[in-house]
């Protein structure tokens, strides 16, 4: 058992594992060797060289990727904060058993591992406007379940969602976390009047929780879901195991989010794969330091968008770990 309480998070999170030092100064060395003008390959020379970091090698691979998806049921639902009924979450699962969901199509086009957790879908969290979505026990136990989902052998992880509801959950977390309004956005597509409803709950589970907003865990226990704790969970357990990852969308990041805010940091090992079309989640990255790599538009979540970026990292750690340096390649070195 990786933790038995929150204490024991919270211990975990005050001794993160750092990127290898040597590692990192060994891929910039091989970097600058490559037969490339200083620089050419952008963004992508940097993702390289964190990568190697964090595998602990100069010569860094994403040729087994890791998707894991979190599936959970949310009680604020009976607001009417979504434009699709509670039972599309297990209606998804199913799909994404059969292979039939956009993150089957994009797991497979990049070679990734693809992992569903349904989480007590029978069971869902308790309506947040009205107390805690959920128990210690119960937050904890999705924490676990997150931390125990990232396999030793993957050398990129991706944590995706499936919650009817978990916009509102996750509006309700930046909220708590950052402060100011507008986190809410229209997540599946709610109307204006959905809106306004997303909005209200997200102030009344503030409201109702308040005494416990100042610390981010528990805000993840009294505004998140099982799947976004499983995210949170699955965050820390690669940065624990020091797998690189990238985090998808506005829920995702909301889950990440709470780690950041508990112990500042914890998202070295993160990139933002995408910037999402719902409205805040720009927002967020912002508040999380992290320029995306992707923006198509995409509103889905699953980890579709950071799927999409294993594309870009695989791209990049090809281009660092298979090139070949001047000297190799009989190339005239620059001025
Ligand atoms: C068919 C379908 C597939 C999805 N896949 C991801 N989501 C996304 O939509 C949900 C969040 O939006 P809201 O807060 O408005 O309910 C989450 O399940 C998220 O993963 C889906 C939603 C639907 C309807
Ligand atoms: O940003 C996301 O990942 C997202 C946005 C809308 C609905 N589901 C997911």
């Amino acid at each position: 058992m990786p933790f038995q309480s929150l204490a024991d998070v919270r211990a975990m999170l005050a001794a993160l594992p750092a990127p290898d030092a040597a590692a990192i100064a060994a891929a910039e060395a091989r970097n600058g060797q490559l037969t490339k003008p200083p620089g050419a390959l952008g963004r992508l020379e940097k993702l390289a060289i964190w990568m190697g970091g964090w595998q602990g090698t100069d010569k860094p691979t994403a040729d087994k990727p890791q998707i894991a998806i979190f599936a959970g049921n949310h009680g604020v639902t009976a607001k009417g904060v979504s434009a699709f009924p509670a039972e599309v979450t297990a209606q998804m699962v199913a799909n994404f058993a059969h292979g039939g969901a956009a993150i089957n199509q994009l797991a497979r086009t990049f070679g990734a591992r693809l992992d569903v957790h349904a989480l007590e879908l029978d069971r869902p969290t308790a309506d947040f406007t009205e107390g805690p979505a959920m128990t210690e026990a119960e937050v904890v136990e999705a924490l676990r379940r997150g931390h125990e989902a990232v396999s030793p052998d993957a050398d990129l992880f991706v944590a995706g969602e499936m919650g009817i509801g978990n916009t509102t959950s996750a509006a309700a977390i930046a909220t708590a976390l950052y402060g100011g309004f507008g986190w809410a956005g229209r997540g599946t597509g709610v109307d204006d009047a959905g809106l306004r409803r997303k909005e209200a709950a997200v102030a009344a589970g503030i409201e109702k929780n308040a005494a416990l907003m100042g610390d981010p865990l528990e805000v993840l226990r009294c505004l998140g879901g099982r799947e976004i704790a499983a995210m949170a969970g699955a965050i820390l357990g690669a940065r624990m195991a020091r797998v690189p990852v990238i985090l998808d969308g506005f829920i995702a990041c909301a889950a990440a989010a709470v780690l950041e805010k508990a112990a500042p940091g914890a998202l070295d090992h993160c990139v933002a794969g995408h910037q999402s079309a719902e409205g805040a989640h720009a927002r967020l990255l912002e508040k999380l330091g992290k320029e995306p790599l992707l923006n198509l538009g995409l509103r889905l979540g699953e980890g579709s968008g950071a799927a999409l970026a294993i594309g870009v990292v695989q791209g990049a750690v090809a281009c660092h770990s298979g090139m070949l340096t001047f000297a190799e390649a009989g190339v005239a070195a620059g001025a």
